[in-house]
């Protein structure tokens, strides 16, 4: 549902605390906005009925009832009225239940009126946005037409709306960075930053200054005060990449970072304030990392307000055939060829290939077959599909041997490639080949595997 331009913008400010809400309502009004007061829940939900707001600032916890209800009020009702609430101070478990509840975001107290107005025009700015440019990103920054990818869409589209923070989960190359782009050049913020961190890639020593800054002095070879990341990405995106790899005294300076919105630069005695938006990534399972203490609990709270999964290529249907033809497109162009075609045994060998390194290896596969073709037509043998480390499966017959050892061959390399995919778990590996772990002990021994 899209709101029309109003000439002037509708807030409605709900707080028991009648001066709190006396002075949100001075401040907003200087800002050019109608503001329309409740002091409950229930007078809040009354107004939300009657009027058309453009935003909603609640407070969390008032005499009857609390914030969280008129936040699922406002979801229930499907209506698109962003909300922020205003949370106690410290209360972090509060702003994560109201972002996870469907919140825009959260000011805690004392509101900082600064904080307050950066809130504002960012929540209103999304509404002019026309929506039929926002479609256009969306469908240029991730291809694809399965149900899988359709859904990661469309939470991309709800996400951009808000400011929570993200956690994207997925195979290596399956489109994380892509995704948080995705997420980036929709939102409000799309016109500032979006800083792409792969965190490790930077060396343990350097992580402070480059992630908040430094000034001139603080160290040898610092002849300049230079920002960091944070502040880099201001009023943007900051995203970051294999989080899992953060080093845990770097997790707890991220994590007050997060938390206070403020950083301190390396060698300032300041903290300066700070507006990015989180979304980070790994290919790792970060709850296993927190069970195996290499990651602390506090900030996987923290970071994993929102999850994105990414599906691997593999469960994405038809999908290979149009991103591959895509991707062939482009490949053919940048070498100012005419663009080639597949031929059916190509996109058979595609269709039925396991994709561990999803999106990015068929596109380093393409780039490979592209030059080891006619550059007319892609064929099967083009594409090199053996999986790396395993043998080649061969043919039947003419040396390749019955149709038994072929078949014994395949079903070798899906068990190994099962085993690898799951670090040599054969449970999991069992549950990924749709087997019972039975069965597949019995394979392996018939098929001569080790334990
Ligand atoms: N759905 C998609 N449509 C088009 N291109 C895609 C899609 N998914 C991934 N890609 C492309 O595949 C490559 C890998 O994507 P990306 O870097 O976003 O993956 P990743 O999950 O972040 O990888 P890693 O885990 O290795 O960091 C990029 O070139 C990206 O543009």
């Amino acid at each position: 549902m899209s709101r029309k331009p109003r000439a002037n913008k509708r807030i409605l400010v709900v707080d028991d605390e009648r001066d709190l809400a006396e002075l949100l309502e001075l401040t907003l009004m200087k800002m050019g906005l109608e503001v329309d007061k409740a002091h409950s829940v229930g007078e809040a939900r009354g107004l939300i009925d009657a009027n058309r707001y453009d935003l909603c600032l609640t407070d969390m916890r008032m005499t009857d009832g609390e914030g969280l209800e008129i936040i699922r009020h406002i979801q229930q009702k499907k209506l698109d009225l962003p909300t922020a609430v205003i949370t106690a101070y410290g209360s972090t478990e509060n702003a994560v239940s109201a972002l996870k509840a469907g919140a825009f975001d959260y000011l805690a107290k004392p509101v900082s009126l600064d904080q307050l107005r950066t809130l504002v025009k960012s929540a209103l700015r999304i509404d002019d946005s026309p929506p039929d440019t926002t479609q256009d990103v969306s469908s240029r920054t991730l291809m694809g037409d399965s149900a899988a990818i359709r859904q990661v869409l469309d939470l991309i589209d709800k996400l951009a709306r808000s400011q929570a923070p993200v956690y994207i989960t997925g195979e290596s190359g399956s489109g994380k960075e892509r995704a948080a782009r995705a997420i980036h050049a929709k939102s409000s913020r799309a016109e500032k930053e979006f800083v792409a961190v792969n965190c490790g890639a930077i060396p343990e020593n350097l992580m402070e200054s480059e992630f908040f800054g430094y000034k001139k002095g603080a160290f040898t070879g610092a002849t300049e005060d230079r920002d960091g990341f944070f502040q880099a990405a201001g009023g943007g995106t900051l995203f970051l990449d294999e989080v899992a790899d953060l080093p845990l005294a770097m997790q707890v300076k991220l994590l007050r970072a997060i938390q206070e919105r403020k950083v301190r630069k390396v060698g300032s005695t300041q903290e300066e304030p700070v507006d990015v938006r989180l979304i980070s990534a790994t290919h790792q399972n970060l709850a296993k990392c927190v069970e195996a203490g290499r990651f602390r609990q506090d900030l996987y709270y923290r970071i994993n307000v929102i999850e994105l999964k990414m599906p691997p290529l593999r469960e994405m249907g038809d999908d290979f055939e149009l991103i591959a033809r895509h991707v062939l497109a482009r490949l053919a162009q940048q070498n100012g060829m005419p663009e080639p075609r597949f031929d059916d045994g190509a996109l058979q060998a595609l269709k039925y290939y396991d994709f561990p390194g999803n999106v990015r290896e068929l596109e380093n596969m393409l780039e490979r077959a592209l030059a080891l073709s006619d550059g007319i037509t892609i064929h099967q043998d083009d594409l090199q599909l053996n999986p790396a480390g395993s043998e080649p499966l061969g043919s039947v017959g003419d040396g390749g041997g019955t149709l038994q050892d072929y078949l014994d061959r395949v079903e070798k390399q899906a068990i190994l490639e099962a085993l690898e995919k799951t670090g040599g778990n054969r449970t999991q590996a069992a549950k990924l080949l749709g087997v019972t772990f039975r069965s597949m002990r019995y394979r392996m021994e018939r098929l001569g595997m080790k334990e």
